[in-house]
């Protein structure tokens, strides 16, 4: 579905450049959830807002079913790890912005926006505005919103980073569910290993900065998964591996 051969990105900076991504190669295949694990500033940011659209490699190639996508904005839904909803607009006017965006009349995307409602553990919230919400149920709309773009890959940036850990587990459980019933194909950007290997199909380990590709892991445990999963000998032999990659 998603092919990245060879992509590098330097930023030309006032004082010095700096040379984030290098050589990275990656593949994604319809359906998969695919972690992306790595040391701070080591490009993980960067990798998104390419795949994205809102910056250029320097080098390289980006396609998307075959086609030629760098620098095309609008090919993946992209949520951002900053909690992006507008605080003067209500929860349903927040996530019906993509719907509205594509010009979609105000009361069929009200309508199509409040059956999702109840799916995304917002019922009886539809009226309220963002700083009545818990962080969980805030990220859960922004989630909605990212969902009803209509896209079927979702760039996810540490979209639990903020959250308690219970918030976090059970956020964890939940998308698993809406992107499995949903086939949605998941890029997620992570610094919690434990949250990449529960979560995902495959993960990308990069290395420290310049980003390059140290390891590409296939999870091999059935879904859906359970916390007994994190006392397997699996789970604990590649969170060693994994570990090593990033010191
Ligand atoms: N617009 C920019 N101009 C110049 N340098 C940038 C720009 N954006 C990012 N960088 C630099 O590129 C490197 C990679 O940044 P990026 O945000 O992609 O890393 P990251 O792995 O996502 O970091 P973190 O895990 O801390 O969020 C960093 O050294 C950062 O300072």
């Amino acid at each position: 579905m998603l092919r990245l051969q060879n992509i590098s990105k330097v930023y030309e900076g006032a004082a010095e450049e700096v040379i984030a991504l290098e050589s990275v190669d990656a593949e994604v295949a319809q359906g998969e959830f695919i972690s992306i694990i790595g040391p701070s500033g080591c490009g993980k940011s960067t990798l998104l807002d390419i795949i994205s659209g809102v910056q250029l490699p320097t080098g390289g190639t980006l396609s998307y079913q075959g086609e030629d996508i760098a620098g095309k904005v609008g090919v993946a839904a992209y949520m951002p790890q900053s909690d992006v909803l507008f605080p003067w607009r209500t929860i349903i006017n927040n996530v019906i912005l993509p719907l509205e965006l594509s010009g979609i009349p105000k009361k069929e995307a009200m309508e199509r926006a409040g059956e999702l409602l109840e799916k995304f553990g917002l019922a009886g919230f539809k009226d309220s505005y963002p700083f009545m919400l818990s962080g969980g149920m805030r990220q859960r709309a922004n989630f909605l919103r990212t969902y009803l773009t209509g896209k079927k890959l979702l760039l996810l940036d540490e979209p639990f980073g903020r959250l308690d850990a219970i918030t976090r587990m059970e956020l964890q459980e939940w998308l698993l569910h809406i992107c499995s019933a949903e086939k949605l194909t998941v890029l997620l950007i992570t610094h919690d290993v434990d949250e990449a290997i529960f979560m995902s199909d495959r993960i990308y380990a990069l290395s420290k900065r310049p980003g390059k590709v140290v390891a590409n892991r296939q999870v091999m445990a059935d879904r859906p998964r359970d916390r007994q999963f994190f006392l397997t000998r699996e789970f604990l032999h590649l969170k060693e591996e994994l570990l090593m990659h990033l010191k």
